[in-house]
């Protein structure tokens, strides 16, 4: 039987803002059905995560307000090959090499504590992007203690292993996504954002209700990850499948244009893309060989070399 991508959606109030509320075995249960969902599918959604709507809100105006600032205005704050933070053009991104250059636009946010690189326009972008930042430190914070129940590790044996996100020994980054309203004139093969697993650990996605994500079914099939109004899309990076030996699977993604051509509409995202600490060496969490330890700082570079 053709195994169905039917993308879950995991109830997260065991925990909340202020900390665990939930007992011991709704931790546990919990645990369970994350580690299910991204063991199989790589996909869930979360609802009832405790995330700021006001922040999420802010943070979504404010980036819309960035993106529709003059190219050259934009062009401040480009990207920087060395860091990965910054503005990258449409175009600037291939992620599907076998495809033309994605037809979006990104803005990447790589350790907020360095916030002399974060536009000082419009006014509220920058205070706006370190909130939300912070916000989704505190979300995965309790992503990474159930994961690591999950996986039958000690409890903040993952958390850990981030405790440098937002800083510079860390990958972590947030990137917000702006694809334009597409006029007809697509390139042969061009789409909004190419096929791609995430290279990371973890990763938040939290999208508009235009949609357009779609992820890869076991059967090769791309299916739709539509906006459910009040979660957030977590996903598992490919750092995360080599250091779980392969208990959970970073499964590819992609963003087609199809639903806003019919809506005629741009269409907005925002990702949280979480990394262990530089100096991590990830060895396989099962005890394992599968796959040489390296640490986190390395594997990533490898992958970013690869990518640009
Ligand atoms: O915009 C989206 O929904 C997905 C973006 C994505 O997968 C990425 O930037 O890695
Ligand atoms: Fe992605």
């Amino acid at each position: 039987m053709v195994e169905q991508l039917d993308v879950p959606i995991i109830d997260f109030s065991v925990y909340s803002e202020t900390g665990v509320v939930g007992s011991e075995g709704e931790r546990q249960l919990l645990a369970k059905e994350l580690c299910q969902a991204l063991g199989t599918v790589g996909f869930c959604y979360l609802k009832n995560h405790g995330f700021s709507t006001a922040k999420e809100q802010s943070f979504f105006k404010e980036s819309s307000e960035f993106f529709q600032l003059p190219k050259e205005v934009k062009r401040k704050y480009a990207r920087q090959s060395t860091t990965n933070h910054g503005w990258v053009h449409i175009e600037g991104e291939t992620l599907n090499p076998d495809r033309p250059g994605d037809l979006k636009e990104v803005f990447n946010i790589c350790h907020h504590s360095v916030t002399k690189d974060l536009p000082e326009e419009p006014p509220n972008f920058k205070t706006s992007c370190e909130q939300f930042f912070d916000e989704c430190m505190k979300l995965t914070g309790s992503v990474l203690d159930a994961l690591s129940i999950g996986l039958k590790l000690k409890v903040k044996f993952l958390k850990k292993c981030h405790s440098s996100m937002g800083k510079k020994n860390s990958f972590t980054t947030l990137r917000t996504l702006f694809y334009p309203c597409q006029a007809p004139a697509f390139k042969a093969g061009q789409i909004c954002c190419g096929e791609h697993s995430d290279y990371g650990t973890i990763t938040l996605l939290f999208q508009d209700d235009v949609g357009g994500l779609q992820a890869l079914r076991k059967d090769g099939v791309y299916v739709d990850v539509k906006p459910v109004p009040g979660t957030i899309v977590l996903n598992i990076g490919d750092a995360l499948q080599r250091w779980s030996a392969d208990q959970l699977v970073a499964t590819k993604h992609r963003v087609v244009p199809e639903s806003q051509i019919q809506k005629q509409t741009s269409r907005q995202s925002i990702v949280f893309f979480v990394h262990p600490d530089d100096d991590v060496m990830m060895e396989c969490l099962d005890g394992s060989r599968k796959y040489e330890p390296i640490t986190s700082g390395e594997y990533t570079r490898q992958r970013f070399n690869a990518t640009y």
